[in-house]
């Protein structure tokens, strides 16, 4: 494994790869942004919130898949962009060589000797088809062609997803060996917060279609703190500023950002939460949802 020093913060002359502004896109009853967004140059950018937050939109808006009802997304040439996406877009009959075949020709500085070592590597058949590769392996063959042709900025949605644990730890050090030209830059989606902790130097948390936080990973979960107190301990003033409100048998435990913890009295407890905590809590939704559903009053009022 190579060893890529660990990251410091991003200067704030640092040049972007990726840029977006006041990004806003509709989709049925789903609202996305408007989203501020900059994805530093040398810089692991990971996406993470729960299932329907907008992370393949947002990351659909950076490659020009999706169209913006407003704001504007600013990237390198697609020439420069290495894209690996959780529905591969390759015609299932294709063998692993006619896909890199089709693919060459879009690329000015694509390395069939680099697509062959990867293959080889990830212990992909040059013969073998598309639609007979396993979700994992057809991530890899999307790793593959996506390295192959010397990307400066590699977006990848959900790449670790039906990985088992050794490729996983195979791709994470790829990504690492890539990180190592200063001039690279990732940007990931991710569920699985690990990815996060050992890869990502920025972390983007998404929600509702609403950016929650962006800033250093250590810093999220330093926003944040895990509360746990007593059914006396909330007031309806504290209980608006809580995420993910769980009632207890013994009281209730819920997420808050660190700046309101004054507003709770000595009785709480404040721990600091992990990546899952806050992904989980934030994808619960607002207070009042949890606390309508589990009032009777409410969901009949619903009804
Ligand atoms: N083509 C579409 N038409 C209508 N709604 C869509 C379309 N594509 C996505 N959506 C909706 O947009 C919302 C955000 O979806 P998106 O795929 O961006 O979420 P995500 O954060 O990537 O979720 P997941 O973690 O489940 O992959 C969802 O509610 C989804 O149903």
């Amino acid at each position: 494994m190579s060893d890529r020093p660990e990251p410091t913060a991003p200067a704030a002359h640092t040049p972007s790869a990726v840029e977006v502004r006041g990004l806003v896109k509709r989709r049925g009853a789903f609202h996305l942004g408007p989203l501020d967004l900059r994805v530093p140059v040398g810089f692991v950018t990971g996406f993470v919130g729960a299932n329907g937050a907008g992370k393949t939109t947002t990351i659909k808006a950076m490659l020009g898949m999706v169209r913006p009802d407003a704001g504007t997304v600013r990237v390198p040439d697609r020439d420069r962009i290495g894209v690996v996406l959780d529905a591969p877009f390759l015609v299932p009959d294709w063998r692993v060589t006619e896909a890199a075949r089709a693919l060459r020709p879009l690329y000015s500085r694509w390395d069939e000797r680099q697509f062959a070592a990867l293959t080889d590597r990830f212990g992909l058949r040059p013969h073998q088809k598309v639609k007979d590769l396993s979700r994992g392996e057809s991530t890899k063959l999307m790793v593959a062609l996506a390295l192959a042709h010397d990307p400066d900025l590699l977006i990848l949605d959900e790449p670790t997803a039906g990985l088992d644990p050794a490729a996983r730890l195979d791709l994470i050090d790829l990504l690492r060996e890539f990180m190592l030209d200063e001039r690279h830059s990732v940007v990931f989606s991710t569920h699985i917060t690990t990815d996060l902790e050992t890869f990502a130097d920025q972390v983007v948390v998404i929600h509702d279609g609403v950016i929650h936080f962006t800033g250093a990973r250590d810093d999220l979960v330093e926003s944040y703190a895990m509360a746990r107190g007593g059914p006396d301990d909330l007031t309806p003033a504290s209980e608006r500023l809580t995420h993910g409100l769980r009632r207890t048998p013994t009281g209730f435990e819920a997420l808050i950002a660190t700046t309101d913890t004054a507003a709770f009295g000595p009785g709480v407890v404040m721990e600091t939460p992990t990546i899952d905590d806050v992904v989980a809590r934030l994808g619960r939704g607002p207070t009042r949802h949890s606390t309508a559903l589990a009032d009777p009053q409410h969901r009949s009022a619903a009804a």
